[in-house]
């Protein structure tokens, strides 16, 4: 007798593999899920891109459009290998055999992001990450929606709403990574957009001031004196009032930010705090009812100073996904994982209310181990 057919139902172990638009390293996560109902993450791990690059994954992003006609062929073949590295030091790592692996959920590395051109470039190899470790393997999960007329992000809304089926709502998951992103949950319902800037703002300023990659703790920012003005004039800028859903590429904000120039580097670090704060305030004008709750993940959770002033903005319970025994630095890799095994069943990956996709939209490219 042959080996039995996986069944569409069955529940499988799967990675997800990202790097986020920080660029600071690959997430890797392991989660056993059918892709619907059952989700058990397990173990997680960070490595950092090797400098070189990192380097080269920074100097491409300064001009990203290149990346709309660029082959970019070695950076996709060192970002690949650098992939395949970071899985193998995972498995190794957790204890996984990988004949135990049924699916690799390979997101990439975004480099541009342009639904508005029905553009959406994530680097890593699919096929060669299949055949190299021998497990199935999916990627390009944007690519579909964009090419739909969707937003193409963000994509983890739908792994919040099955890890959050069992919590009190609505309630509301925010990422705070290099850009912002909302989930607003209540049963069913599932609304997701792009708030505006997280940590990609900051991190550059403090960069080019201080020569550091963030704020540790917000502590500079929490030394300086926000320019109300400059905030309200940020605020301004019609992406917030605009009706999701909406997505930013992690560059979006820079431009229109430079009035921080002037200021000290406390002041700009508390303005710009102050600014991502706003704008996730801003967030709750799309949503129908104010959530009892938010959930915080992303690197930005660290924040300390950030965290404090959301909750004195927001007035509810404001915590990181801990709170309730999520993963914070994993959550995106999980949901590719998860997503990797909805894409090999024909599951929607997204949804009108989370990218305004047309109608429910499957995708994802499957790569077959051999
Ligand atoms: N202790 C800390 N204090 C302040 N900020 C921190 C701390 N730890 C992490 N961060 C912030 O979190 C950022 C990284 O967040 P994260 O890893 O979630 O980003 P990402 O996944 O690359 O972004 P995205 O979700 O946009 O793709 C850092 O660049 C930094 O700004
Ligand atoms: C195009 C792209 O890679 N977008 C990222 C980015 O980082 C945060 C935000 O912008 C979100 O839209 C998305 O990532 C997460 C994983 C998402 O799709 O849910």
């Amino acid at each position: 007798m042959g080996e039995r057919r996986l069944d569409d139902a069955d529940v499988v172990m799967a990675i997800g593999v990202i790097s986020g638009t920080s660029m600071d390293g690959i997430d890797v996560a392991v989660v056993r899920t059918d892709g619907d109902l059952v989700v058990e993450p397990g173990a997680g791990l960070t490595l950092p891109y090797p400098d070189d690059v990192r380097a080269a994954l920074v100097g491409l992003v300064a001009e990203a459009e290149r990346a709309l006609t660029e082959p970019l062929a070695d950076l996709e073949q060192a970002v690949t290998d650098a992939h395949i590295a970071a899985i193998e030091t995972f498995m190794a790592h957790a204890g996984i055999d990988r004949r135990a692996v049924s699916l690799i959920g390979l997101h990439g590395q975004t480099v541009y992001h342009r639904p508005d051109l029905r553009f959406t470039r994530q680097l890593g190899f699919g096929a060669e990450v299949a055949r190299r470790l021998g497990i199935d393997t999916v990627n390009r999960f944007r690519h579909a929606d964009v090419e739909a007329g969707g937003e193409g992000a963000p994509f983890a809304p739908l792994y919040h709403r099955a890890l959050a089926s069992g919590l009190a709502q609505p309630l509301m998951v925010l990422n705070l990574g290099g850009v912002a992103n909302v989930t607003y949950l209540d049963g069913d319902t599932a609304i997701a957009f792009d708030s505006g800037p997280a940590s990609a703002l900051l991190d550059d300023f403090v960069m080019r001031r201080r020569g550091v990659a963030y704020d540790r703790d917000g502590a500079l920012a929490a030394s300086g004196r926000v320019d109300e003005g400059l905030v309200a004039a940020f605020m301004e800028n019609p992406f917030f009032a605009r009706t999701p859903p909406k997505s930013l590429d992690r560059n979006d904000f820079h431009r229109r930010a430079a009035g921080v120039e002037a200021l000290s580097d406390a002041d700009g670090a508390a303005t710009l705090a102050a600014f991502t704060v706003e704008s996730v305030a801003a967030s709750l004008r799309h949503v129908p009812a104010p959530p009892a709750r938010w959930l915080v993940t992303g690197g930005g959770r660290h924040n300390a100073h950030l965290m404090g002033r959301l909750r004195a903005r927001l007035g509810v319970a404001v915590e990181p996904v801990e709170a309730v025994g999520w993963h914070g630095d994993f959550l995106e890799a999980e949901a590719f994982a998860y997503l990797a095994v909805r894409a090999r069943r024909g599951l929607p990956l997204s949804l009108p209310t989370t990218t305004g996709v047309p109608h429910p939209m499957p995708g994802g490219e499957l790569h077959r181990a051999g």
